[in-house]
């Protein structure tokens, strides 16, 4: 997980490693650049498979932030969060009691399959 710098959006609070889908990309695209540019890991584009997505409640925000999770086969271990942050692992009831977004929640919800 990735705790995200104190003084950005959501600051502090630990979400799955990834970022924006720049115009032009695939998001699998999209998530091997993150994670290099974020971990200096090589995921390989073909071992990337989606796992579930979650999305902002429509009556809020006009352009609703959409997050998709995929899980990966890596080789190598995570540098260090190179833009910025902190990274560690984390068991998945220790990422349960993790401060998290409310996206990241409903992820890792789905990811452990809690409904
Ligand atoms: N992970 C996560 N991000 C969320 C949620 N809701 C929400 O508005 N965001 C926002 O979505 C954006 C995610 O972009 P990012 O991972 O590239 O984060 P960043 O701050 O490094 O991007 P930036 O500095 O380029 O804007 C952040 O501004 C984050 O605050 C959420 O539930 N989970």
């Amino acid at each position: 997980m990735h705790r995200r710098p104190f003084h950005k959006h959501h600051g502090g609070l630990w979400e799955f490693p990834g970022g924006k889908v720049e115009p032009g990309e695939r998001p699998r695209e999209a998530l091997v650049r993150e994670i290099q540019e974020e971990l200096g890991l090589s995921l390989a584009p073909h071992a990337v498979q989606p796992v579930a997505f979650a999305e902002e409640d429509e009556t809020g925000n006009a352009k609703p932030i959409v997050i998709m999770l995929y899980s990966s086969a890596w080789d190598g271990s995570p540098v260090a969060a190179l833009e910025g942050g902190k990274i560690a692992w984390f068991r998945p009831h220790e990422i349960d009691l993790l401060p998290k977004p409310p996206l990241d929640i409903e992820l890792s919800r789905r990811l452990f399959e809690k409904g």
